[in-house]
């Protein structure tokens, strides 16, 4: 491989976050964490999708904050403000899992990912791409676009002297075209904050995980809520890690706690020369998804 993906060696910090209906509440918890996991060393720390408000369609517009134009006002969105001060406080790159947010133009509402640098500067916006509409009968029933509208980019992060990520929202996971694109253009980690449930979480959770890391080769890690059985949706939890051959690095179980894990770039090279797949590809048989039409921000 001609250039390193990951350049030094990083620890990664997913905090499995316990929120409640007080935002003010989960941004101080919140802060507490991220700080908690600066000290443990953790270089790029995550939050969970709906870091400060419950998950739930009805919870969207009530919890929504205005983001642009950008930067938006403290009265707009306290939780961009609250990442910021984390990021720098913290020193550390922190992909502020997600809020609800409100365009006041069109009148849509998104669910968004801020991520900040150690500076508190911003360094991206992703908004969930793809829309979190299922029923299962019997089990869960769940449209997010009765309410939200989808994003509608592949979202790649440089994050100065370590390389690059993508990050992307939950449903987004069981894309892998969005992982793939991710991965060619260079990303050596795809985060996904994320609330499976405990119909979705059994199943498809860390399969979805492992899958996206074996496809690509590079490191997946997925942030959950702590589980909250008095709330109306039930995360699935056990945020977890995987290595770039599959491999499960760490995996939590369903309550608040943070799931540390070490990255670096010579296990990327170490899997990528034993399963080549990467200069094995066939692209005179079928066509490379991140060429051509391909919508992203780096
Ligand atoms: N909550 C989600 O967006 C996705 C999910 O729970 C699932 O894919 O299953």
């Amino acid at each position: 491989m001609a250039t390193k993906l990951l350049k030094k060696p990083l620890k990664l910090a997913l905090i499995q976050l316990a929120s409640g209906a007080d935002k003010h509440a989960n941004l101080s918890h919140a802060r507490q964490k991220v700080l908690e996991a600066s000290k443990a060393g953790a270089n790029l720390v995550v939050l969970p999708e709906c870091f400060n408000s419950p998950y739930g369609v009805k919870y969207f517009a009530k919890y929504s904050e205005t983001l642009l134009p950008s930067p938006p006002t403290k009265e707009q969105s306290p939780s961009y403000h609250a990442l910021s001060e984390m990021a720098k406080e913290a020193k550390a790159f922190l992909v502020g899992g997600s809020i609800p947010e409100y365009w006041e133009e069109t009148k849509k509402y998104y669910n968004t990912n801020l991520t900040f640098g150690p500076d508190g500067k911003l360094l991206a916006t992703h908004r969930k791409v793809h829309l979190f509409d299922i029923d299962i009968p019997g089990k869960i029933t769940f449209r997010e676009s009765d309410v939200l509208s989808p994003g509608n980019k592949v979202t790649i992060i440089d994050l100065p002297e370590y390389g690059r990520i993508a990050v992307a929202i939950c449903y987004d996971v069981r894309f892998p075209e969005l992982a793939m694109i991710a991965a060619r253009k260079g990303a050596f980690l795809l985060l996904y904050p994320g609330a499976f449930n405990l119909t979705t979480g059994k199943l498809h959770w860390e399969l979805q995980a492992r899958a996206r890391a074996m496809d690509n080769q590079v490191y997946v890690g997925l942030c959950s809520p702590a589980r909250d059985m008095q709330a109306e949706y039930h995360a699935w939890g056990h945020s977890m890690v995987v290595d770039p051959n599959a491999e499960i690095l760490g995996e939590l179980e369903e309550k608040e706690d943070i799931l540390y894990a070490e990255l670096n770039g010579e296990r990327i090279e170490e899997v990528r020369k034993g399963v080549p797949i990467y200069t094995q590809r066939r692209f005179d048989v079928y066509p490379d998804v991140s060429e051509g039409k391909v919508r992203y921000e780096e």
